[in-house]
């Protein structure tokens, strides 16, 4: 795909046009369209249902749209021909296609049998195909950026909830991942864990990391997102920088979501 981002002319790394999606018939997705530029910080806010979680499980291939397009950059993961029909990438683009991104979520995910070193390792080796001594050495970098060094060998039943999260995160990074995606991430952990979550977060977003973030935290959206997307229904109902969406929206739909919120 060629197209380039409104905001910033780049190419985008992420590019989903005209997504939708039915979980029988129910349609969750209405022709969804997001082009994510390099560094930018997206927040996906909405009410329970909207349809966020559904959107970032589509963009991640762990459920297939049923028309529209997915794309990485240059590399087209879903695509619909003029009949209709939606054909995905064979196996290996789609390989491909999952080294491109890194995927967090709310309840972490990580294998519980294993340590947090294999957990952050098991991907780029086996997915990526890249030698063991350079993972684990990268690995460890991440792993003491996010604070957890020492933690190499514990198992994840043996850390915080907070620790956990950081070390999901350190897993996706060790993708060497174009963008980030995260589904609530801090909504399972008390505030002060959330706080140690966010502010690696936050620092991601200032070295410059690419990031579609699912939140309810709309401190964080406000002051670290490049741009918020409002979903309902299945559908983008409003977007653009934070002082616009969160500060002066111009739908009714999201005014009210906002005066529930902070009501
Ligand atoms: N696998 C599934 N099968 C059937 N229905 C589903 C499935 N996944 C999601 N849904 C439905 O799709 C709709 C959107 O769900 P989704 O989880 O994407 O919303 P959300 O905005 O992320 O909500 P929340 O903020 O509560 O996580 C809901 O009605 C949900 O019940």
């Amino acid at each position: 795909m060629t197209t380039q981002t409104q905001a910033s002319g780049q190419a985008p790394v992420f590019s989903m046009r005209d997504a939708s999606k039915s979980f029988g018939s129910t349609q969750v997705l209405r022709s969804i369209s997001l082009d994510v530029a390099p560094g930018e910080v997206v927040a996906i806010i909405g009410p329970s249902g909207g349809g966020k979680s559904t959107l970032l499980r589509c963009a991640t291939t762990l459920e297939r749209i049923d028309a529209g397009s997915v794309a990485f950059g240059d590399l087209t993961v879903a695509d619909t021909s003029a009949d209709g029909t939606v054909t995905y990438a064979s196996k290996e683009r789609l390989r491909q296609a999952k080294s491109r991104f890194g995927l967090v979520f709310q309840s972490y995910n990580l294998f519980p049998h294993m340590t947090v070193m294999r957990n952050v390792c098991d991907a780029p080796i086996a997915v990526q195909r890249r030698p063991r001594a350079e993972v684990e050495a990268q690995a460890r970098a991440l792993l003491a950026k996010m604070g957890l060094a020492g933690c190499e060998g514990k198992v994840p039943c043996q850390l915080s909830g907070g620790q956990q999260q950081r070390a999901s995160i350190a897993r996706a990074l060790c993708l060497n991942p174009d963008i980030l995606f995260f589904d609530e991430p801090t909504s399972a952990l008390d505030p002060e864990l959330t706080g140690e979550v966010l502010k690696v977060m936050r620092q991601l977003a200032v070295e410059g990391m690419t990031m579609i973030v699912v939140t309810h935290e709309m401190q964080f959206a406000r002051e670290v997102a490049t741009r918020v997307v409002f979903m309902d229904g299945g559908a983008i109902v409003e977007e653009g920088t934070p002082q616009q969406v969160l500060g002066a929206p111009t739908r009714q739909r999201t005014r009210e979501f906002l005066a529930r919120y902070s009501g």
